[in-house]
């Protein structure tokens, strides 16, 4: 199940397609006296989720904002099948920690904002935002504006709007931090399927490891001082498990335990 990170036997070997949607080469990154990450490379399969999990200030949100585009490496780079990434690209889409959304605009402009930046004419760009509207359990709040929703239904406008731009890549910052209990879980399971379906490549920011080893195909784990990645874990067997079995499953619960051993020195 783990594997050191330089062994990618298990993903080359699935099929002659490139296998690797995102590659992350020693990557480092200094703001100012403060080292981010140092050397970092991860690999990221083509239509599976991987989560960045690690403590406090690891450096997640700094690897995702630089496969983004919206921050430049110190050192190293980063490639979407196969190109270079020099800024930001229509072949990833940002689901941001804290919404973004257009206040003054209904769930229905938001979502088919980043059609509308792109110039796809109304009609269009509208059919296909209730397409994922309806995809992320919406109906009917097209006309709403971001006020008058939960934190949870905000969050998943913004998944909406991801989704609806077709970027291949979707870049995910603890997208259920804000929201219940209930909610996450719910959220978590409408993220395997969405996974299943979509065929996207998802890349997932999160502090939970209970999360990470719900939804996950791969799991990379980053400890800081200095920033790296210490372990892959592909929970593989859980991926074909009734999701609504997952949290009382041996494996599930064994994962967790094992990443709990990892990161427990490193919680402050
Ligand atoms: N703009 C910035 N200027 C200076 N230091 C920064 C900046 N952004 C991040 N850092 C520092 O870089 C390190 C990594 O930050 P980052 O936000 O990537 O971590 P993280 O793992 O996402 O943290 P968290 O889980 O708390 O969101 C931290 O020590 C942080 O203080």
């Amino acid at each position: 199940m783990a594997m050191p990170q330089t062994d990618l036997s298990l993903v080359e070997t699935a099929g002659a397609a490139p296998q690797m949607a995102v590659r992350v080469r020693g990557v480092s990154k200094t703001y100012g006296s403060v080292e981010a990450l140092r050397n970092l490379s991860l690999d990221f399969p083509r239509g599976q989720l991987t989560s960045l999990l690690g403590p406090s200030g690891c450096g997640k949100t700094t690897l995702l904002k630089i496969i983004a585009g919206l921050l430049e490496p110190t050192a190293g780079e980063v490639e979407v099948n196969g190109h270079p990434v020099t800024g930001p690209g229509p072949d990833r889409a940002f689901v941001f920690q804290d919404f973004a959304l257009l206040p003054w605009a209904t769930v229905l402009r938001n979502v088919a904002f980043g059609l509308e930046l792109r110039g796809v004419a109304r009609s269009e760009r509208e059919a296909i935002a209730e397409k994922y509207i309806a995809k992320v359990g919406l109906s009917g709040f097209e006309k709403s504006y971001p006020h008058e929703l939960s934190g949870g239904m905000r969050q998943r406008v913004g998944l909406a709007r991801a989704l609806a731009v077709d970027a291949e890549v979707l870049l995910m910052d603890e997208p259920f931090s804000a929201v219940d209990e209930q909610t996450r879980r719910k959220f978590q399971e409408d993220l395997l399927e969405l996974v299943a379906q979509e065929r996207k490549t998802f890349i997932f920011v999160t502090h939970s490891i209970e999360e990470a080893v719900y939804v996950s195909d791969q799991i990379a784990i980053l400890l800081p001082r200095p920033s790296r990645v210490s372990e892959i874990i592909r929970p593989e067997g859980l991926r074909t498990k009734d999701v609504a079995n997952i949290r009382r499953d041996s494996e599930y619960l064994d994962i967790v335990d094992r990443i709990w051993a990892s990161l427990r020195s490193y919680v402050e």
